[in-house]
């Protein structure tokens, strides 16, 4: 509706000039904290504003004015700024916004045509097509990047921090869809591995809600502090513990898990790599060991989600293709790719909660089908 009554020129022109700058805006503001310095009640003087982040008056209030138009901070009297809804919402989203308006997705960005032009192989015969990797100039990978390049050596503790702030976001302050989107009462009791599972934020956040469940965290070395630190402060220390893991390794056999958890990894990575993740899994899963997956599954076809929604979809399956040459799945890229990792994998279970973009999916291993 928008488009039709802007007309073309003026689209391209909003898009190509707007749209970017009330990103820039909305990058600037948080990086300067300035929504943490409004006070949630009343209003604060621009000059002690200024003051109090330590920038230039006559600069901060330009980047407000445009902030205003996007219905971003209010200035209900001359020089007196206040909240909006959507401001006071800065600060807690604050980590992922940091994370997705950070240099490496931006460089990234920039080389997909390029990346485009030469990925004529699916899959790619080197990982230098691989658009965040073309755009480096060592040619190192996502995850290498974020570790070696923070100034502050916290690459991945940030990277975790945004994909909490994302989750929240999208389910409000709780993790419900986690609860009741996979089915725990067939597990009853025992040890659930989350792999990839970052610094544990999601169990720090349900298992109080699972009161049979232990959890191990399964993830990068860099992530061990970050899992116990949270574990400690939710009172959850002996609940959830952590192993350095990589998971194109096979599982350690000790731990006869009950199911693992695989949230929001897939969609990092390419099928054949996947096809090495899930395939370490399979004799947990001879005992009995079910998948548990949380991912944004786009549809299969047009018009099976209301247009924001599948927008939302389509706009991280092109930033996956931007710094891991990966994708997001529908239910039926999901149903071909478990096929390839073990014909026997089946999808027994897709749930869209209505309260967050995840979708959760649960899969078994049919052992009466032979591979
Ligand atoms: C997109 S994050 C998802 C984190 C968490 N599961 C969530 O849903 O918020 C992907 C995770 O995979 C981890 N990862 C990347 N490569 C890995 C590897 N080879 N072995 C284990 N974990 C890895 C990253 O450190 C990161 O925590």
């Amino acid at each position: 509706m928008l488009n039709l009554a802007l007309g073309p020129t003026d689209t391209l022109t909003s898009l190509a000039g707007p749209t970017i700058t009330k990103i820039e805006v909305l990058r600037t503001l948080d990086d300067l904290g300035v929504a943490k310095v409004v006070p949630q009640e009343g209003t604060i003087h621009l000059a002690d504003l200024a003051a109090k982040i330590g920038v230039n008056e006559s600069l901060l209030h330009r980047q407000l004015k445009v902030a205003y138009l996007m219905g971003m901070f209010q200035e209900p009297s001359p020089g007196e700024i206040a909240h909006t809804s959507f401001s006071a919402a800065i600060p807690d989203f604050s980590p992922y916004t940091q994370l997705r308006t950070t240099r490496l997705f931006y460089t990234g960005a920039w080389e997909v045509a390029n990346s485009m032009r030469i990925w004529q192989d699916d899959p790619p015969k080197d990982h230098m097509q691989i658009p965040v990797e073309m755009a480096d100039p060592q040619h190192r990978g996502m995850w290498k990047i974020l570790e070696e390049d923070d100034p502050d050596e916290r690459g991945h503790e940030k990277f975790a921090a945004g994909m909490k702030a994302l989750v929240s976001a999208y389910v409000g302050t709780s993790f419900t869809p986690y609860v009741q989107g996979f089915d725990w009462a067939s597990i009853g009791e025992g040890l659930v591995v989350d792999i990839g599972g970052g610094n544990g934020h999601i169990e720090a956040n349900i298992f109080k809600d699972l009161p049979g469940v232990d959890f191990l965290i399964q993830d990068l070395a860099e992530n061990e502090q970050a899992t116990k630190e949270l574990a400690q402060k939710q009172g959850a220390g002996d609940r959830i513990s952590f192993q350095v893991h990589d998971f194109f390794k096979p599982q350690p056999t000790d731990l006869q898990p009950k199911a693992y958890i695989l949230s929001r990894v897939l969609h990092d990575w390419q099928d054949a790599d996947c096809v090495r993740i899930i395939q370490p899994l399979i004799p947990a899963m001879e005992k009995g060991a079910k998948l548990f997956f949380s991912e944004r599954i786009p549809p299969d076809g047009p018009g099976e989600v209301p247009v924001h929604k599948e927008l939302l979809l389509r706009h991280t399956d092109i930033l996956m293709f931007t710094l891991y040459g990966a994708k997001e799945r529908s239910r039926g890229d999901f149903e071909a790719l478990f096929k390839l990792a073990d014909p026997r994998l089946k999808v027994k279970k897709v749930q869209h909660p209505p309260s967050t973009i995840f979708s959760m999916l649960e899969v078994v291993l049919d052992q009466d089908q032979d591979v």
